[in-house]
């Protein structure tokens, strides 16, 4: 596979994201690029029907702009009581231009209607998945590998820490007794949707020796 230097070029403008994976790849002597690096880069159209596609999309788009390999992440949150929504749409969740907080502001609203006015004093209003697909492109032989990993947890109405992003105040973790927005980098690292895709592409690669 053709090397861009000790350098991974990530397809996100997500800064959340991209201080996860300087976090993990720095052990690696890896020094990670965004797509805020390469302001020229074409937009991605995300209308794949599977976290899957979209990242795939995503890579190659930016892979083939760039003449080197490229990862990339399509992630969401999948809330059982609406069904599995927002899903593929959770960063539009609240609108086209929505931030975090819009979107985080409309989970909580539309749970609690869903409640219809009961309440249970119960803050933890329904179960809930992360959902992290990545995928790697390289444009030299048009060959990918994605790989995706998964978090169970609760929607808290009572968010809470400071860390993370998207939706991290909200899901709560049962077995820490902590939201996401609370743990490390590290601890979010070791437990998350992401960390689990990293670990699978990793082992996808090295049972491929390296090769892509
Ligand atoms: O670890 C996470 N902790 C909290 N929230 C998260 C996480 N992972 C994904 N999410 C949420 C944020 C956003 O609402 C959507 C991702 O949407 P997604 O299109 O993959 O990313 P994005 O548009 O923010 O950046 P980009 O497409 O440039 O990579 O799911
Ligand atoms: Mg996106």
């Amino acid at each position: 596979m053709k090397s861009s230097g000790g350098i991974l070029i990530v397809a996100t403008k997500n800064q959340g994201k991209v201080r996860e994976f300087q976090h993990a790849f720095a052990p690696l002597g890896l020094t990670v690029k965004s797509m805020f690096d390469y302001p020229d880069l074409p937009d991605v159209v995300e209308d794949g029907a599977t976290f899957a596609e979209n990242a795939l999309k995503k890579a190659r788009t930016v892979a083939n702009a760039l003449g080197f390999p490229v990862l990339a992440d399509d992630s969401g949150l999948c809330v059982d009581a609406l069904e599995g929504r927002p899903g593929v749409y959770s960063a539009r969740y609240a609108g086209e231009d929505a931030g975090d907080s819009d979107n985080n502001l409309k989970l909580l609203s539309e749970l609690e209607e869903l409640k219809q006015g009961e309440d249970t004093g119960q803050p933890l209003l329904s179960t809930a998945r992360f959902v992290c697909a990545l995928s790697l492109y390289d444009p030299a032989t048009d060959h990918e590998l994605t790989a995706e990993g998964t978090v169970e947890g609760w929607i808290t109405s009572e968010p809470a820490g400071g860390g993370g992003f998207g939706y991290d105040p909200l899901f709560y973790l049962s077995d820490y007794g902590k939201t996401m927005a609370e743990l490390t980098l590290t601890e979010k690292q070791l437990i998350s949707h992401r960390g689990a895709a990293l670990r699978l592409l990793t082992e996808k690669l090295s049972s491929r020796n390296g090769q892509l």
